[in-house]
């Protein structure tokens, strides 16, 4: 284990290894930031982020940009307290802001399944945005059961469960500054 886990002694034995550094995640959502702010200039921006896990990398990732953005929130769980997605999502906490002409980015902690991102694209955009795009931390490729179309990404990782910066199990790790993956002997896996 990764010598960061130490700093957790809690909850450090539950963790199996480091996926993305606190290091790595500062760097790759700065270099997002560059690429967001060149693709808006000139634009108001609206970012919408996914509740709860988007909380650190919407923080984050804010705090890099230079574009004109706002920011709204909308909560929705399709994981409960498993590790799997039960595929069905619920709107726990709708926006506040009218889509209609705006260019809006979701931001999202991970794309897995890409159940609740697919789910989602579909609702904002019967809103009528005049644009919607996304970014994500992480994604993993290999859990995919819908194609998601990301246009900014931080890092594609394993096919494994992972806690830390904002993701859970059972509601426990998201502060984490760092992603984990999870030991299965903690969901029983
Ligand atoms: O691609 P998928 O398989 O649909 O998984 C991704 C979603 O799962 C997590 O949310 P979750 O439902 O666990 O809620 P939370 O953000 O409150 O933890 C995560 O924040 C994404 O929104
Ligand atoms: O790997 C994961 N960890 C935590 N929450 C998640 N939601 C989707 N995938 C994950």
């Amino acid at each position: 284990m990764s010598t960061q886990a130490w700093n957790y002694p809690e909850v450090g034995g539950d963790l199996v290894n480091v996926v993305v550094s606190e290091e790595q995640i500062r760097q790759r959502l700065s270099e997002m930031a560059a690429r967001i702010d060149e693709d808006y200039a000139g634009q108001e921006v609206l970012l919408i982020g996914v509740l709860k896990g988007a909380a650190m990398v919407m923080s984050d990732l804010m705090r890099h940009l230079r574009s004109d953005v706002s920011m709204d929130w909308m909560a929705v769980s399709s994981y409960g307290k498993g590790t799997k997605s039960s595929g069905v999502v619920r709107i726990l906490k709708d926006l506040d802001t009218d889509l209609t002409g705006r260019h809006v980015l979701i931001v999202e902690d991970i794309i897995d399944s890409g159940l609740t991102l697919s789910w989602l694209i579909e609702n904002l955009r019967s809103r009528g945005p005049a644009s919607l795009e996304i970014a994500t931390l992480l994604r993993k490729p290999e859990a995919a059961k819908v194609e998601v179309d990301v246009r900014y990404l931080g890092f594609d990782i394993a096919n494994e469960f992972v806690v830390g910066y904002g993701l859970d199990y059972a509601e426990r790790y998201r502060q984490l500054p760092f992603v984990a993956v999870l030991a299965p002997h903690v969901y029983g896996g």
